[in-house]
C-alpha cells in the first residue's frame, strides 16, 4: 500500500495573522484534524508485528535516509559535497559576537513559520508569568499509531485516557495492571504538528526563556519514535517544528539578541559518537562525559553556530546522514542508537543604543551562509563560541535536548542487531531503573542513590533527570495485539516518569565588569559628597542646632556606609568573575581601603580572621575526606571510574541490606547473648549451690556428732567420778584385792593425805598409764569430732603429775569419810556398778565401758597402798 500522502501546511506567507489559540480550542481542533486524517486517510504502514518491510513501502523521505543494514558509516554517511564545507568549520575560531542572531538579522526563509508563533505567550515567558518555567512535573503523552488490523487499545483523546480492551488483557505485561491509563495527552493518527504543539513547544518556548528543556520519545521497535522526533519532508516532526518556533521566537523577540549551538550525537553500544565530526577511522569522534551532575560536559563535542533555519537543516542533515539504522525483523529502518539533537541557547538583552548593523548592510557574517572559515583541521574540535555579558547585560543559557531513543526489542534473527540490541535494552532498563528511583525518592520524601552511572544513557541525562529541566516524554505504542505486552510495560514507564519532580532553573551570567563600573562611578559620587560635607563641617556646625547637628553626623555615616557596601560588592563581584574562570585560583588580596576609621579595620580584620578560621577547618575536613577516598590516580580511565563507582555502590547496597537486617531484629542478638550466658552460668550456679547445700549438711552432721560426743564425754567423765567414788569407797572399806584385812576409813585417806604431802602420784605412774590412755583416747575423740580448742581445754588432759586429777578432785574430804558408810551403791546402778561387792561382780555393760570400769578397778586394787 502507498503511504500516506500529507498535505503540506501553506506557506507561512499567506497565512492569516494568528489568533492567540487556549489550550481546549487547540485541542478540539487537532482531534478533529486527527480523526478527518485517520478516517479518510488510513496508514498502509503498521510494522509493529514482526514482519518485513520491502523498500516500496517506504516513505520517500524515509528512502531519503541512508540505510546502512550493517553499519558501514564511511559509505552511508557520505555527506554532499556542499556539507564538506560545513564538516570542516573551525566552530570554534567563530567571533560570538560576529553570529548573533536577533529580530532583525534573521534570514526570511520559504518554510519560516515564526507567524505561528504565538506573541501571548512569547510575552508572558518574558515577563516570567508563563506555567513553562514553573512546571514541577514532567509531561507525560502517548501516541498510538494507527493499526494495520484490529486494535487492542481505545484512545480517548478528549478525556485523555488509554484503555485496554478486556480481552487482551491476558497479554499485559502485568496481567494485574488496570487496561486503563490517563496522562496529560493522548495523540492519534499521523498528523506530527498537534503532537508538536500540545507535547513539545511549550518546552521548546521554556528553553528559549533560559530553562534546560528536554523532549524525548520511549518506547518499542517501530512505534514511530523517530516518525514523532524527525518526521518526513510532508509530515515534519518535532526537531525540525522546533527550530521553526527558535527562529520564530527570535523573529517576535525584539528586545534580545541570541546565540546558538548545535551538536548532534549517538550512543551506539555504550560509546558516544559524534555525528557532525568529520568521519574519522581513529575514533576520534567518540565523545567522552566528564564530570557530573550540574558540571557535566562533553568533550569533544563539535557545536555549530547556526544564525538560520536552512543551516539547521544542513547540519541535521548532515548528523541523520551518520546515525545508525539497520533492518531488523520489525523496522526496515530501525535506529540503532539513542540519538540526542542539543541546542545551546545563549541570550542576552540587546544594546538598544548601539545602532546595529543588519547583514544587509555587511554586518556580521551566518557560518550557514557561505560566511565559514576553513582553518587546519586537527579533528578534534570542541565547543563553538561562548556569548559574552557585555555592557551590564546578563546572558542567559539553556540547552534543548531532542532524544530519539531506540526502540526496546526481541532477540532478531542477525547477530549483529542482537548484539545491539541488548546494549539498547539494557540502557533502556537502566533509564527505567533510574526514573523509577526517582519518581519514588520525590514521593517517599527519599534520597536514595539513584544508578545514573550505569549507562551512558543515564549518565548523559543526569541533569536533566535530577531536576533541573522541564522534561516532556513522548511514549509511542502500537497497537497490535501482539504488541500488547510491550505496550503495557511502555505505559508502566510512563507512569513512572510522571513521578519525577522538577525543579528548573533559569541559568544568568552576569556582567560584572559593568557591575563593577557602575559601582566604582557611585563610590566615587559618594566620596566626593562626603568630602564636600567634611570640608564645610566645621563652619556648618557653629550654626546648626544640637539636634541638626546629629541629623548631619547621621547623614555622614549613612554615606561612609554606602561606600563601604559598594566596597564590599565589588569585591564578591570580582570574586565572582575570578571563580568562574577557575575555580582553583585564589581570590585576589582584599585592598585596604584607608578612608576606614580604625573601628570598621578591626571588625574587618576580625571578619577576615573569622574567615580563615573557617577556611582552615574546612581544609581539614576536605583533607579528611580525601583520605578516605579509595586511591585512585587522576589519570584513571572512565571505565576504571566507573567500575569503582560500581563496586562502591554494591558495598553501599550491601551494607545498606546489612543495617535494615540490624534493624529489622534489633532485639534478636540481645535475646541471644542473655541465653548464651545462662546456658553457660546455669550449670555452673547449679553446681555451687549443691556444694553450698552438702557443706550445710555436713557443718550439721558434725555440730550433731560433737553434740553426741559432748553427751558421752559428760557421761564417760560421771561414770569415771562414780567409778573413782566407788574405788575409794571399796579401798576405804579395805574390800580391795587383799580382803585379809578390813579397812578403816581413815587408812585410805591418810595413804592419800601422805602422797599428797610427799607429792607422789596418788596412782604410780605405771599403773596410771592406762587411766591415761583411756582419757588421752576420749581427747582424741574429742578433738576429732570437736576442735582442737576444746580438747586441749579438756580438764582429762592436764598435767597428771603436777596437778591433782579429776579422781582426785572427785575425793570427799577427811571429815566426809564418815559419811561414806552411809553411800548406797545402789545410787550408782544407773553407771553400770553392781551392788554385790567383789572383783567377779563387775555389772556386765558396754564391752567398752565395763573393760575401761574393769581397768580401773584393777589400777584401783593394784593402786591400793600395802
Ligand atoms: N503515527 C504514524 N503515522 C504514520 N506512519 C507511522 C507512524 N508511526 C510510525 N510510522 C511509520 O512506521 C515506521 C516505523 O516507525 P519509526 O521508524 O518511527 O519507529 P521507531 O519507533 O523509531 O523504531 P526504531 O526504534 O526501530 O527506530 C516508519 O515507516 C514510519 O513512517
Amino acid at each position: 500500500m502507498a503511504p500516506v500522502p500529507f498535505t503540506p501546511k501553506r506557506p507561512s506567507s499567506s497565512m492569516p495573522a494568528p489568533t492567540p489559540l487556549t489550550a481546549r480550542r487547540f485541542k478540539a481542533m487537532i482531534s478533529s484534524e486527527s480523526k478527518i486524517r485517520s478516517t479518510k486517510t488510513p496508514l498502509s504502514i503498521v510494522p509493529g508485528t514482526p514482519m518485513k518491510l520491502s523498500p516500496s513501502n517506504s516513505s520517500s523521505s524515509i528512502q531519503s535516509r541512508p540505510r546502512t543494514p550493517n553499519t558501514p558509516r564511511s559509505k552511508s554517511r557520505g555527506p554532499p559535497d556542499d556539507d564538506a564545507l560545513i564538516s570542516e568549520m573551525d566552530v570554534t575560531r567563530v567571533d560570538p559576537e560576529e553570529v548573533l542572531v536577533d529580530y532583525q538579522t534573521i534570514e526570511n526563509d520559504p518554510a519560516d513559520m515564526s507567524a505561528e508563533i504565538d506573541e501571548a505567550w512569547i510575552r508572558q515567558s518574558l515577563i516570567g508569568e508563563s506555567s513553562h518555567g514553573k512546571e514541577d512535573k514532567v509531561m507525560v503523552s502517548v501516541r498510538v499509531r494507527n493499526a494495520e488490523g484490529s486494535s487492542a487499545w481505545t484512545a480517548d483523546p478528549s478525556s485523555n485516557t488509554l484503555k485496554l480492551d478486556p480481552s487482551c488483557s491476558k497479554h499485559a505485561a502485568n496481567p494485574s495492571t488496570s487496561g486503563s491509563f490517563t496522562f496529560d495527552a493522548i495523540h492519534t493518527g499521523t498528523p506530527n504538528k498537534p503532537i508538536y504543539h500540545i507535547s513539545a513547544r511549550s518546552h521548546v518556548y521554556a528553553a528559549m526563556d533560559g530553562y534546560n528543556a528536554v523532549v524525548f520519545a520511549y518506547g518499542q521497535t517501530a512505534s514511530g519514535k523517530t516518525f514523532t522526533l524527525s518526521g518526513t519532508n510532508e509530515e515534519p516532526g518535532i526537531i525540525p517544528r522546533a527550530m521553526r518556533d527558535v527562529f520564530g521566537y527570535i523573529k517576535k523577540t525584539s528586545e534580545r539578541e541570541y546565540l546558538l549551538r548545535c551538536s548532534y550525537l549517538e550512543i551506539y553500544n555504550e560509546t558516544i559518537v559524534d555525528l557532525l565530526a568529520p568521519p574519522s577511522t581513529t575514533g576520534s569522534n567518540v565523545v567522552q562525559i566528564q564530570g557530573t551532575g550540574p558540571t557535566l560536559h562533553l568533550s569533544p563535542l563539535r557545536e555549530e553556530v547556526v544564525t538560520s533555519l536552512k543551516a539547521v537543516k544542513e547540519v541535521l542533515k548532515r548528523g541523520e546522514g551518520n546515525r545508525r539504522t539497520a533492518c531488523t525483523d520489525w523496522n526496515e529502518r530501525s535506529s540503532r542508537s539513542h540519538s540526542v539533537f542539543r541546542v545551546v541557547i545563549e541570550s542576552r538583552e540587546r544594546d538598544q543604543d548601539a545602532g546595529r548593523q543588519t547583514p544587509g548592510a555587511g554586518g556580521r557574517q551566518t557560518p550557514g551562509l557561505g560566511g565559514r572559515q576553513t582553518p587546519g583541521l586537527n579533528g578534534r574540535q570542541t565547543s563553538g563560541p561562548k556569548l559574552q555579558a557585555r555592557g551590564g547585560r546578563s546572558v542567559q543559557s539553556s540547552v534543548l535536548s531532542l532524544i530519539d531513543l531506540a526502540g526496546s526489542e526481541k532477540a532478531t534473527s542477525d547477530k549483529e542487531r542482537t548484539r545491539e540490541g541488548k546494549y539498547i535494552n539494557t540502557s533502556l532498563l537502566t533509564l527505567g531503573t533510574v526514573i523509577g528511583t526517582l519518581s519514588e525518592n520525590a514521593v517517599k520524601g527519599k534520597a536514595d542513590h539513584v544508578p545514573f552511572r550505569n549507562s551512558k544513557l543515564t549518565r548523559l541525562l543526569q541533569p536533566s533527570l535530577s531536576g533541573n529541566a522541564r522534561i516532556s516524554v513522548i511514549c509511542t505504542i502500537n497497537p497490535d495485539v501482539n504488541a500488547v505486552a510491550e505496550s503495557t510495560s511502555t505505559l508502566l514507564f510512563a507512569k513512572r516518569v510522571k513521578g519525577v519532580q522538577l525543579h528548573a532553573q533559569k541559568k544568568e551570567i552576569v556582567d560584572t565588569d559593568a557591575l563593577i563600573e557602575r559601582y566604582q562611578k557611585e563610590i566615587e559620587e559618594l566620596k566626593r559628597r562626603l568630602a564636600e560635607r567634611e570640608a564645610e563641617a566645621p563652619v556648618r556646625n557653629r550654626r546648626l542646632s544640637a539636634r541638626e547637628q546629629i541629623d548631619e553626623s547621621k547623614a555622614m555615616r549613612d554615606l561612609n556606609s554606602r561606600i563601604q557596601q559598594l566596597t564590599k560588592l565589588i569585591l564578591t563581584s570580582q570574586n565572582v568573575e575570578e571563580n568562574a574562570g577557575d575555580a582553583s585560583r585564589p581570590a585576589s588580596p582584599v585592598k585596604i581601603d584607608f578612608d576606614m576609621s580604625p573601628y570598621q579595620l578591626q571588625q574587618e580584620l576580625l571578619n577576615a580572621r573569622l574567615q580563615l578560621e573557617s577556611q582552615a577547618s574546612q581544609i581539614l575536613s576536605l583533607e579528611a575526606a580525601l583520605l578516605d577516598r579509595s586511591p585512585l590516580s587522576p589519570s584513571a580511565t572512565e571505565s576504571e571510574k566507573d567500575k569503582l563507582i560500581t563496586e562502591q555502590a554494591k558495598t553501599i547496597r550491601e551494607l545498606e541490606i546489612v543495617v535494615k537486617g540490624y534493624e529489622d531484629n534489633l532485639g534478636e542478638p540481645l535475646r541471644q547473648v542473655k541465653e548464651d550466658v545462662e546456658k553457660e552460668w546455669s550449670d555452673k550456679v547449679r553446681q555451687e549451690k549443691k556444694k553450698k547445700e552438702e557443706s550445710e549438711r555436713w557443718a550439721e552432721e558434725l555440730v550433731k556428732q560433737l553434740e553426741k560426743e559432748k553427751k558421752t564425754r559428760t557421761k564417760l567423765e560421771e561414770e569415771r567420778r562414780a567409778l573413782a567414788a566407788f574405788v575409794s569407797k571399796f579401798d576405804s572399806l579395805g574390800l580391795g584385792g587383799f580382803a585379809t584385812s578390813i579397812p578403816t576409813p581413815a587408812r585410805p585417806t591418810s595413804a592419800l593425805s601422805e602422797r599428797k604431802v610427799n607429792r607422789l602420784p596418788i596412782f604410780p605412774p605405771s599403773r596410771a598409764l592406762p587411766v591415761m590412755q583411756e582419757e588421752d583416747e576420749m581427747a582424741l575423740v574429742e578433738a576429732q569430732l570437736a576442735d582442737t580448742e576444746l580438747v586441749d581445754a579438756s580438764p582429762l588432759r592436764g598435767d597428771y603429775r603436777g596437778q591433782p586429777s579429776l579422781l582426785e578432785q572427785a575425793m570427799p574430804g577427811e571429815e566426809d569419810w564418815s559419811m561414806l558408810n552411809e553411800v548406797s551403791f545402789e545410787a550408782e546402778v544407773d553407771v553400770g556398778v553392781s551392788t554385790e561387792v567383789g572383783p567377779a561382780v563387775m555389772p556386765s555393760k558396754g564391752a567398752k565401758g565395763e573393760q575401761g570400769k574393769s581397768r580401773l578397778q584393777n589400777a584401783g586394787k593394784e593402786n591400793l597402798p600395802c
